[in-house]
């Protein structure tokens, strides 16, 4: 890519989109084009046409998507899988209509089976049956991947698939409800220390920034106390206490956003979609790289280590009401490793630096 190629970033207000914007301007990158959900809606077929038409990006990074964690992917079902296909079709198909140079689609590793031999890597893709929480999500992603794959093969475009494990950083989404994890956590364990010093300015300041079920800062203590127990943030007789979903054993693999967009621009300035031919098997099919650190921690430890790290003094308990969801989903990032590329930030420092981050 050139310092001045025209560069489209769908969902650059995201976790990822913003952090590779961010990205490309420090490497000297200054022309782009982008979008916001309520400017251009992106499930609008006519619209996204149009875009394409006049803005003619010559490069596009596709992170818009509807993301969310295992409730909201596994409560709003037919809302996923309908966004992100439309999305997909949406931008795969105009980047190949106005020759877009090259296109990057940004999956998931839910892509994998539920089973999945571990580290997955990325010839085990359709190999065996989903995940239920994340099916259609998973099944939209795989249809990109796909769609990638048909274009570059038929039509001769430069379609590179990337699956990215699970992500966290700035910009990240803190709904209690429909985020994913680990923003989950870092909110919730914010919320439950200020709870346990009494300190109600952090608990107010909190709320009027990301109210929860409409309730901000301004309402009263026990609307508050209502909704923070609501959430799993409970204090009784002067100890909070603070729900994790599930058993807690689940293993989760993360990767700091901003690792993350580094990963996708290099790919974008170095390889071509012929490099992510899975050549490890005797089948060559030319889909996608995974993004990931290859280590993973269970949720359980993940909450502790969070935690610790807060400096929330709390107990922890388990609601197995809510879904595990997947036991093991651990990438291998070898391929990756191999073209040149590995992250450079632990989960340790990555929880930190989120964490200040969120207070600031
Ligand atoms: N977060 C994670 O852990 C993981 C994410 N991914 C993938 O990475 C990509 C980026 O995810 P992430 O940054 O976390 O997501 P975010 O939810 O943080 O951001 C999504 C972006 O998409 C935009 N968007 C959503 N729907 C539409 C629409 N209909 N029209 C136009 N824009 C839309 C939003 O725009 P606006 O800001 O204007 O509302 C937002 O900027 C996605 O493809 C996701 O599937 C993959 C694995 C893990
Ligand atoms: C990136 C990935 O994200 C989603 O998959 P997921 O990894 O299962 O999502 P998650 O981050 O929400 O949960 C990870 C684990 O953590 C547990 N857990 C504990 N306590 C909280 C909690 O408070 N919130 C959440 N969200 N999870 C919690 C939770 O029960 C689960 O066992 C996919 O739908 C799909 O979108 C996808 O590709």
């Amino acid at each position: 890519m050139k310092k001045d190629a025209k560069i489209y970033i769908a969902g650059h207000r995201g976790l990822v989109g913003s952090a590779i914007l961010k990205n490309l301007k420090a490497k000297g990158y200054s022309n782009f084009v982008t979008r916001t959900h309520k400017e251009l809606d992106l499930t609008d077929s006519t619209a996204v046409a149009h875009f394409f038409t006049s803005e003619k990006p010559e490069y596009v990074f596709l992170a818009a998507a509807k993301v969310g964690g295992i409730v909201a992917n596994n409560t709003y079902r037919g809302d996923f899988i309908y966004a992100n296909l439309m999305i997909q079709n949406n931008v795969i198909h105009q980047a190949y209509v106005h020759g877009v140079k090259k296109m990057m689609f940004l999956g998931s590793t839910c892509i994998y089976p539920k089973n999945c031999p571990q580290p997955m890597k990325e010839d085990y893709l359709l190999t065996d049956v989903l995940e239920y929480t994340n099916e259609p999500y998973a099944i939209a992603k795989i249809a990109g991947i796909k769609m990638c794959e048909s274009y570059n093969l038929q039509y001769g475009t430069n379609f590179i698939s990337v699956m990215p494990t699970n992500l966290y950083g700035p910009n990240d989404n803190f709904d209690l409800e429909k985020s994913h994890v680990l923003p989950a956590l870092i909110r919730k364990m914010h919320l439950g220390k200020a709870l346990e010093n009494n300190d109600w300015d952090a608990i107010r300041k909190d709320l009027d920034q990301l109210p929860i079920e409409g309730v901000d800062g301004s309402a009263d203590k026990d609307v508050i106390y209502s909704v923070l127990d609501k959430y799993g943030i409970q204090q009784k007789e002067d100890k909070v206490h603070l729900e994790i979903w599930g058993t807690g054993n689940p293993m989760r693999e993360f990767l700091w956003s901003e690792d993350m967009a580094d990963a996708c621009v290099f790919l974008m300035e170095n390889r071509d979609f012929a490099d992510c031919y899975a050549n490890d098997t005797k089948e060559i099919r030319n889909t996608h790289i995974n993004i990931g650190t290859g280590e993973d921690i269970a949720i359980k430890d993940l909450a502790q280590l969070i935690k610790e790290s807060i400096g929330f003094k709390g107990t922890l308990f388990f609601n197995t009401d809510k879904p595990d969801g997947t036991m093991k989903k651990l990438t291998d990032p070898s391929k990756l490793h191999g073209l040149g590329w590995k992250h450079t930030i632990g989960l340790q420092e990555g929880v930190q630096k989120v964490y200040a981050w969120y207070t600031k």
